[in-house]
């Protein structure tokens, strides 16, 4: 792909992103009943807020994940210069409000609590708090999208490990919303932000008509993760599809970048980026770094890009692998090399995440029945339920809730009406 004169608008108009609703026939064998839900479960990673919590943070990230105690040491400097405070606590506060009010805008009667992997107010204190409140049926939405052991499985163990723990398995259902990655409420913002950055970038090069165009490169950027668990990411023995680049993980993304780009610029060049990668330096992880990738495109050998827009498209909100390894260290890179760049916002809570927020409800309750499941890929819409294994835990098997064949998180003792389970025809 090379540009000579820009295939795309230089007026900041952005085409449509093609959103359907057709049903996938794959993933509906995953699908689940409308259901009388009585709470949300907004689900999130969970962050320090103060210095004395930064390390006993790390440590219950790390857990048996086996993370050097260098790469730890290295990671507490970025929350330190934070003044221990990550942002993704407040940003939750904000999500959960935002949704509360969408919600309450859509007479739709549903409490949302909140609860963290990694920090306060934790998962199992979250869940004894709904379950006290009188509400058995559950459906938890998470602040990870994409499909991988990290932001799928890992959440649904721990619903799966506290409700054992908290004595409330028989007790409490807890559904989990499908990972959206490719429901346009994500998508949007990132259309919205690439087409300013691209804008704010060939302004910088002096070129707002496009024409420099071949010297900039859209970077989408996301978390890297271990080849081993790339790989397994949406494998399972229920899954009958291969994926591009060997991983349901990168295939989402790659899938997600070319919609925005269809939508915002199909003449501007772009690539797949990888960040915070930590683990042993012999285990392999995605690449390439998007530090090494920038070093690679504009360096003394490089190509020739005079200009990146950066898209943090494995993010839902601008946290600390934004604020850090994006704003600080990649920006970072790109001033040493003369690049002009723009960091471009995560959904965070733009109008049209959060109503998209609004819709995955909705999609799943009996009390508003809407069967439209729009995407803006061909891999979705994602599974409710998960196929069997998938996204295996290498470590070890956990208890684990919103998977095929697992009655963990199905029962819950009787307030809520009955709610039917099972995969709609
Ligand atoms: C795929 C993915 C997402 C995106 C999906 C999602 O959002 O869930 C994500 C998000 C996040 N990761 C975060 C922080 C950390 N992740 C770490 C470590 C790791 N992440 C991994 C993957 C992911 N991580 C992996 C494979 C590891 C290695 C350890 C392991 O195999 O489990 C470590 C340990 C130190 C280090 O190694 O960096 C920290 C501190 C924060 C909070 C930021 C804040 O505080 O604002 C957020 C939102
Ligand atoms: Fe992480």
């Amino acid at each position: 792909m090379s540009a000579g004169s820009p295939q795309t608008a230089v007026d900041g108009a952005v085409a449509p992103l093609a959103v359907s609703t057709a049903p996938n026939p794959v993933t509906s064998a995953g699908r689940l009943a409308p259901t009388e839900y009585d709470a949300i479960l907004l689900a999130s990673f969970g962050g320090p807020e103060g210095q004395d919590d930064v390390i006993p943070f790390l440590r219950n990230v790390t857990r048996g994940r086996g993370i050097p105690d260098e790469r730890l040491e290295e990671v507490s400097h970025h929350y330190r210069a934070f003044g221990g405070v990550s942002p993704i606590n407040g940003q939750n506060r904000q999500l959960k409000a935002a949704l509360e009010a969408e919600l309450a805008a859509a007479g739709i009667d549903l409490p949302v609590y909140w609860g963290n992997r990694n920090w306060e107010p934790y998962i199992p204190a979250t869940l004894q708090e709904i379950y006290d409140a009188g509400h058995r049926t559950v459906l938890m939405l998470t602040t990870s999208v994409y499909s991988c052991y990290s932001s799928c499985r890992q959440y649904r163990e721990d619903i799966g490990v506290a409700l054992t723990e908290t004595g409330l398995a028989e007790r409490l259902r807890v559904d989990k919303i499908r990972q959206y990655f490719d429901h346009p409420g994500f998508v949007a913002p990132f259309v919205e932000g690439t087409a300013a950055g691209l804008a704010t970038v060939r302004e910088a090069l002096g070129a707002a008509d496009g024409s420099r165009d071949a010297e900039i490169r859209v970077l989408f950027s996301t978390h890297s993760i271990p080849m081993r668990d790339a790989e397994a990411a949406g494998r399972s023995e229920g899954e009958p599809r291969s994926f591009e680049g060997g991983s349901a993980y990168v295939a989402q993304h790659l899938a997600n970048a070319r919609a925005i780009m269809a939508a915002v610029a199909p003449g501007v060049k772009w690539d797949l980026v990888y960040q915070s990668r930590s683990g042993a330096p012999h285990i392999p992880w995605l690449e390439p770094d998007i530090n090494d990738h920038l070093h690679a495109i504009a360096g003394a050998d490089g190509e020739g890009v005079k200009g990146a827009v950066i898209v943090p498209l494995g993010f839902v909100s601008d946290h600390m692998e934004v604020a850090w390894d994006l704003d600080t260290e990649a920006l970072e890179t790109c001033k040493e090399l003369g690049v002009e760049a723009v960091r471009v916002p995560t959904p965070g809570v733009h109008r049209d995440f959060v109503a998209g927020l609004v819709e995955l409800i909705r999609e799943r309750t009996a009390q508003g029945t809407v069967t439209d499941r729009p995407h803006v890929t061909e891999l979705g819409p994602w599974y409710d339920v998960c196929r069997p294994g998938c996204c295996e835990n290498f470590r070890g098997a956990k208890p684990v809730i919103a998977e095929e064949g697992v009655e963990l998180g199905t029962a819950h003792d009787g307030r809520s009406p009955a709610a039917g389970k099972g995969a709609e025809a």
